[in-house]
């Protein structure tokens, strides 16, 4: 990739005045080709319209097969109408330049199919011919000559766009990106794949553009929303986004190897792929809100958002939504798969109320019957032995009471007669059953239990203690009570109140019927595109509610999933295909080995592919360094990703002077200066709230950061507060450091107080050599 970068290009030694005419000639070519994209994207447009209108006209004839007939073109020209009409900022982004291919296949796109050069491709004299161009773009769009125009990016045709380096060029000579917004080409950037090539298209040489479209993506500012990559997708990672969807696909890469971006441009490589197979749904699990909104924008822009939905870790479980976090030896016990028996039993337990009633009076064939505490619960305790869902057992409760109650009737023994007795029984469970005495009694004694109700019952200490006995510590115990007795849900509560559901089980209820769209019942239709009337937010919210398993999940940040989290995961891909992304330096939970069995539960015997992805694409170099040296610490041995960039700033040491406030806002107001992006102060968990005050009335390009909220964003600057504070913060410390340090796209200022024991230079101790 730094030799693709570093590939210098052919009009490098013409003067300036030259090369700014080669780069306008350059552009005003790309202009006219996206001229007659969008003119035929017009004449698309005025097509799908007529077809409406014309199918509409059908409608009148009348007959079924016409009114079917009209009904498919109008989704189908609706569905058209939306793509075409959404105007993107980068509708086309590339071009490559092609020699002769091998055989003269063409694919469904128009292309030609060939990866390699046919063998006279290439003359002796190393001149060439272009024999081929193609530009890639966000959908493909053919010519009315079904010639293409436009390749969508996902389509092979476009593969070599991202996979051809000048180590394994293929066919294509020259690799083009080009800067485009709505209608106007602003630039174009060249890669020369075979530099030692003359080649010349149309009888005149190739003219190579630029120094590299990924180092002009990588230097642009940041806003508060990721960009989609699709200009400049690198090879190792376009591997990914291509893998065969089969089994797993476990991806590791250090911190700003491309893991998110991979990951959401995969979704859209898979629907595109298949779509019928994912119209199943793809989720991706992401660790926090804010990186839910900080990359919920790029799967629009690839042109995709019905199918896939995007949950934070803690919004996973209908109807509850974490809002709190707990202390980090809270979240061990609560994550941890220790605490599935304790759920069990809690769930088990819960039955009993203390309100619950001790015994039970009916009356039947007109005696008085009566069960005491002690039969009561003997009955409970032989209702409780299967292994079902609690509240899947009530009936069985219900029948065993009834037996007991048949027993104490004495009705059996004066009986001999089979058939009578059994005559008999089936009255007297129908006589009891209907009696308000027993009816009540079964509602208070056997309640139908939800999630939230057993978990408000743990909050009892006491009860608690006798579910965790040999459990958890007594320490825990007190811990995980308290921290339920507080108003709302941290993340690890949204996945033990999943686990509580699956344990409890919901008794079958009459299923919610979905409208009928006379349109679904056109077979191939439903999993395309939504028509205009419903949107593609609303369908993808509606997708969401109704759906509990998905064809494909993502996990994203996977390093950072409990025991209890992987088994909520897992129970929504149950059948699923699965791409996970991670890495274990960044992990901030504290026993790896227990998450690593509980992911491996989740995904299942499947077989698995594996990719690392290498190069660092966020930090600059003299960031990376200093990260490094904590990757050190946390994690001896790993190997830390290279970074692509340097841009010659070394981070800077700040020592608290007057008062940390103080300090850390003009550290922060001084890289607002600085930087034309956003600016994010990463503190201690504990610091959050007093830091969001330290910064008040500085705007909104800068934003103060809990170290574990921290994960998965970017900023153009960070100040990072106190390392030693955020690495005492739990037993994950270091890496929850090493994730805060490498935030940053150019600029790392790092803030160390009494603690850090700064050295003259003002470097804490724990980024000193
Ligand atoms: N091929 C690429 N072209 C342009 N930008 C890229 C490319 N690959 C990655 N980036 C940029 O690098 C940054 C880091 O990417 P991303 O957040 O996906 O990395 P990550 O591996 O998930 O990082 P972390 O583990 O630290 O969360 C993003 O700004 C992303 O847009």
């Amino acid at each position: 990739m730094a030799a693709q970068a570093q590939q210098k290009s052919a009009v490098d030694s013409v003067p300036d005045t030259a090369h700014d005419s080669v780069r306008d000639r350059e552009i005003s070519v790309e202009q006219e080709h996206l001229d007659r994209v969008y003119r035929r994207l017009e004449e698309k447009i005025h097509e799908a319209e007529f077809l409406m209108h014309d199918a509409a006209q059908r409608g009148h004839v009348g007959t079924p097969g016409a009114l079917a007939e009209r009904d498919a073109q109008v989704f189908r020209a609706g569905v058209h109408l939306n793509r075409l009409n959404n105007e993107f900022e980068d509708f086309l982004f590339g071009r490559i330049d092609l020699l002769l291919g091998r055989d003269g296949k063409k694919g469904p796109d128009g292309a030609y199919t060939a990866v390699e050069p046919a063998e006279g491709a290439v003359r002796p004299d190393r001149t060439a011919d272009i024999a081929e161009t193609l530009h890639i773009g966000r959908i493909g769009v053919l010519d009315a000559d079904y010639a293409p125009l436009v390749i969508d990016w996902r389509a092979p045709a476009a593969a070599p766009f991202y996979r051809s380096t000048p180590v394994a060029p293929g066919r294509v000579v020259r690799r083009r990106v080009i800067r485009s917004k709505g209608r106007r080409v602003l630039g174009v950037e060249d890669d020369l794949m075979r530099p030692e090539l003359r080649a010349s298209l149309d009888g005149r040489e190739l003219p190579v553009i630029g120094d590299g479209a990924l180092m002009a993506a990588l230097g642009q500012a940041r806003g508060h929303t990721m960009r989609d990559i699709v200009a400049s997708i690198q090879a190792e990672q376009d591997l990914v986004i291509r893998a065969p969807a089969a089994s797993v696909t476990q991806v590791e890469g250090g911190p700003g190897t491309g893991k998110t971006a991979v990951a959401l441009h995969r979704a859209a490589y898979l629907l595109y792929q298949d779509r019928r197979r994912y119209a199943g749904g793809i989720l991706i699990v992401s660790p926090t809100p804010l990186l839910v909104a900080y990359t919920e924008g790029v799967l629009p822009s690839l042109g995709e958002e019905g199918q896939v939905a995007i949950r934070a870790i803690g919004s996973l479980v209908d109807g509850a939504e974490a809002t709190l976090y707990d202390s980090p030896s809270t979240a061990r016990a609560k994550g941890s798969s220790r605490m599935l028996k304790v759920l069990r039993r809690a769930a088990r337990g819960a039955l009993e109320r203390q309100d619950a009633p001790d015994r039970l009076r009916v009356v039947a064939f007109g005696r008085r019957l009566e069960l005491e505490a002690a039969e009561l619960a003997e009955v409970r305790r032989s209702a409780l032995g299967g292994t079902a869902p609690v509240n899947l057992l009530r009936p069985r409760a219900r029948k065993l009471l009834l037996d007991a109650l048949w027993e104490r009737s004495g009705a059996a023994a004066r009986h001999t007669d089979p058939e009578l007795a059994a005559e008999l029984r089936s009255s007297f469970d129908e006589d009891v059953s209907d009696e308000d005495a027993f009816l009540g009694f079964l509602d208070a004694w056997w309640p139908e239990l939800t999630a939230p109700d057993v978990l408000a019952v743990m909050a009892d200490e006491r009860r608690l203690g006798r579910w965790a006995r040999r459990i958890l510590n007594p320490g825990e115990v007190r811990r995980v009570a308290r921290s339920l007795r507080r108003e709302g849900h941290s993340v690890h509560d949204i996945a033990m109140l999943d686990e509580l559901q699956a344990i409890l089980g919901s008794p079958a209820r009459p299923r919610r019927k979905r409208e009928l769209d006379p349109l679904d019942q056109l077979t191939g239709l439903e999993e395309l595109m939504p028509v205009r009337e419903e949107s593609q937010r609303e369908r993808a919210e509606r997708l969401a509610q109704e759906r509990t398993e998905y064809a494909h999940v993502i996990v994203d940040e996977s390093q950072d999933l409990t025991p209890m989290q992987w088994r909520m995961v897992g129970r929504r891909g149950r059948h699923a295909t699965w791409t996970v992304v991670g890495d274990p330096a960044q992990s901030s939970w504290s026993d790896p080995d227990e998450a690593a069995e509980a992911r491996d539960e989740a995904l299942g015997t499947r077989p698995r592919r594996r990719f690392q992805l290498t190069v660092n694409y966020r930090n600059p170099a003299e960031i990376a360094e200093l990260a490094s040296k904590v990757l050190a610490l946390a994690m001896p041995g790993a190997q830390a990703p290279s970074a692509v960039r340097s841009t010659g700033v070394r981070p800077r040491f700040a020592v608290v002077g007057d008062g940390l406030a103080e300090t850390v806002r003009a550290e922060a107001a001084s890289l607002l200066e600085q930087v034309d992006g956003t600016v994010g102060v990463v503190v201690a968990m504990n610091r959050r709230e007093e830091a969001r005050r330290w910064l008040a009335g500085l705007g909104d390009r800068v934003v103060a950061l809990g170290s574990l909220e921290a994960k998965g964003l970017e900023y153009d600057a960070t100040v990072v507060v106190s390392p030693a504070e955020i690495a005492d913060e739990s037993p994950a410390g270091l890496r929850v450091l090493y994730v805060a340090l490498t935030r940053a796209t150019r600029q790392l200022t790092v803030v160390s107080g009494g603690r850090d024991e700064p050295d003259a230079a003002g470097v804490p101790d724990l980024l000193r050599d």
